[in-house]
């Protein structure tokens, strides 16, 4: 297993161990006490998949209560996946950091609490799988807007993304409410 930096320093890049033979590959996806030992000092409660077509952006979403951290990875296809930094105290505030992920590469992004996460579809299909570790409460979840020019993610967009109701109605950074 190997452990890259990103230029937001908590949220960390996750190449696991694979193992390929003539039958294909096994790799283990997450393992307690390896992954506190790098630096994934959560416990996770909750696993989420979705299926999602090209160009879907998915994001920014964030619980203000019940903050999620999560570790994410792409079991099919290719995403173009983004952490946004939203801890007031933090030297990163307000910055986003972002990686490929794909069922090529194996590589997994840990977000900790207090950050937005979002992610846009390379691929034909992309199949998303992520840990999380607090539960989903609808009622504390937030849609930081993903296009906000303050913001100024590079998102590898060719054309208008397909995205929910919820998130064509995310909220800008200078309004959104933010973690101390
Ligand atoms: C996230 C979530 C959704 N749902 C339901 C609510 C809704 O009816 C349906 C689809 O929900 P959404 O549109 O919010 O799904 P989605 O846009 O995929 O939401 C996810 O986006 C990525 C970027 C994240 O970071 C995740 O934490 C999560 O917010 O699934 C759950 O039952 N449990 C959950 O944990």
């Amino acid at each position: 297993m190997e452990v890259r930096p990103t230029s937001i320093p908590d949220v960390l890049l996750i190449k696991p161990s694979v193992f390929e033979d003539a039958r294909g590959f096994f790799k283990e996806t997450y393992q307690e006490e390896r992954y506190h030992k790098i630096g994934v000092g959560v416990q996770f409660v909750q696993d989420n998949n979705s299926r999602s077509q090209r160009g879907t952006l998915r994001g920014l979403h964030y619980q203000l209560e019940h903050s999620q951290g999560k570790l994410v990875q792409v079991f099919r296809g290719e995403i173009f996946d983004v952490a946004v930094d939203l801890r007031r105290s933090s030297p990163t505030f307000g910055k986003w950091t972002s990686a490929i992920l794909s069922e090529h590469n194996h590589l997994q992004l840990y977000i900790p609490p207090g950050f937005a996460h979002g992610f846009y579809v390379l691929s034909e299909l992309a199949e998303f799988s992520y840990k999380c570790s607090d539960y989903y409460f609808p009622e504390h979840e937030k849609t930081l807007l993903w296009n906000d020019p303050q913001l100024d993610i590079e998102w590898p967009i060719t054309e208008s993304p397909l995205l929910s109701e919820k998130d064509q109605q995310g909220i800008p950074f200078s309004n959104i409410e933010y973690f101390d």
